[in-house]
C-alpha cells in the first residue's frame, strides 16, 4: 500500500509550492510519485472553478450565486472521482499521493460559508482519511499579502472575513483528525520543506517499521 499526504491551509499558504518540494523528495528517493490537487483538472474541477470559484457571471443562476450546499456537492463529487479513479489506484499500486487540498478544504472552507460541519464530514464519508496532513498555518495578513494580485478588489473583506473563519476552523479540525498536523507557514520555504520531511519520516517510515 501507498502513502497518502495532504497539504491543506488558507489561500496563499504554501501549499503548492511544497507540495512540488515534497514530490522531488519522493522521487529522489526512487518513489513513484502521483501530485494532485483538488480542485482537479477534469470536467468537475473545472466546472467549479468556472461555477465556483471566478465569482464570474457563470456563478450566477436565476440571478444569484449557486447554493453552499451545491457549493459542497461539487465539490465532493469531484472529489468521488479523485479518489475512485486516482487516489485509491495509485495508493493500491504503492505510489506515493501527494494531494494539494482534499476533504479536510471542504470542511474548513464550506463549514467557514456556514454549512453544519457533521453534515459536510458524512457527505464526504467516502474518501479515505490521509495517512498525513500537514496544514500549513499563516495569519491571514500574510496569506492577503501574498496573493494580492488575485484578490477580487470588490470584496476584499469578505474575502478577508472567511479567510479568518477558514483558519480557525483547520485548527479546530486539528483537535479532531489525529492525521493533521500543524506547522508554521511564516517560516522559510526550505525551513517548512524540512520540518515537513522530518514529519514523514517520523510519522510514515517510522510507522511503517
Ligand atoms: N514560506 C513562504 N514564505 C514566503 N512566501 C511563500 C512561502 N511559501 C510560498 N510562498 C509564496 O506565496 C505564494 C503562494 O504560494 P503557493 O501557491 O505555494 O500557495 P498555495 O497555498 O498553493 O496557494 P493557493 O491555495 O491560493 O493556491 C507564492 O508566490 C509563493 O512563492
Ligand atoms: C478542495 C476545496 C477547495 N475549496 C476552495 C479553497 C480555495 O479558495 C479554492 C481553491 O483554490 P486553489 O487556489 O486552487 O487552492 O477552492 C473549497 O471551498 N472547498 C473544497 O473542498
Amino acid at each position: 500500500m501507498g502513502m497518502f499526504i495532504v497539504l491543506e491551509g488558507i489561500d496563499g499558504a504554501g501549499k503548492s509550492t511544497q507540495a512540488r518540494m515534497l514530490a522531488k523528495w519522493f522521487e529522489n528517493k526512487g518513489y513513484d510519485v502521483v501530485l494532485t490537487k483538488e480542485p482537479t483538472d477534469t470536467a468537475f474541477g473545472k466546472l467549479i472553478r468556472r461555477l465556483v470559484l471566478t465569482g464570474g457571471k457563470e456563478g450566477i443562476i436565476d440571478g444569484a450565486r449557486i447554493s453552499r450546499e451545491a457549493e459542497a456537492l461539487l465539490f465532493a463529487a469531484d472529489r468521488a472521482e479523485h479518489v475512485k479513479k486516482l487516489i485509491e489506484p495509485s495508493l493500491k499500486a504503492g505510489k506515493v499521493v501527494i494531494s494539494d487540498r482534499y476533504f479536510y478544504s471542504s470542511l474548513a472552507y464550506q463549514w467557514a460559508r456556514g454549512l453544519d460541519l457533521e453534515w459536510l464530514i458524512n457527505l464526504n464519508a467516502f474518501a479515505p482519511r490521509a495517512d498525513l496532513v500537514i496544514l500549513l498555518d499563516l495569519p491571514v495578513k500574510e496569506s492577503i499579502k501574498r496573493i494580492n494580485g488575485r484578490s477580487i478588489k470588490s470584496e476584499f473583506d469578505k474575502i478577508v472575513e472567511l479567510q479568518k473563519k477558514v483558519r480557525e476552523n483547520y485548527l479546530k479540525l486539528a483537535e479532531r483528525f489525529e492525521e493533521i498536523r500543524i506547522i508554521n507557514a511564516l517560516a522559510p520555504i526550505e525551513d517548512i520543506h524540512k520540518d515537513i520531511v522530518a514529519l514523514v519520516e517520523h510519522e510514515l517510515f517510522e510507522k511503517r517499521k
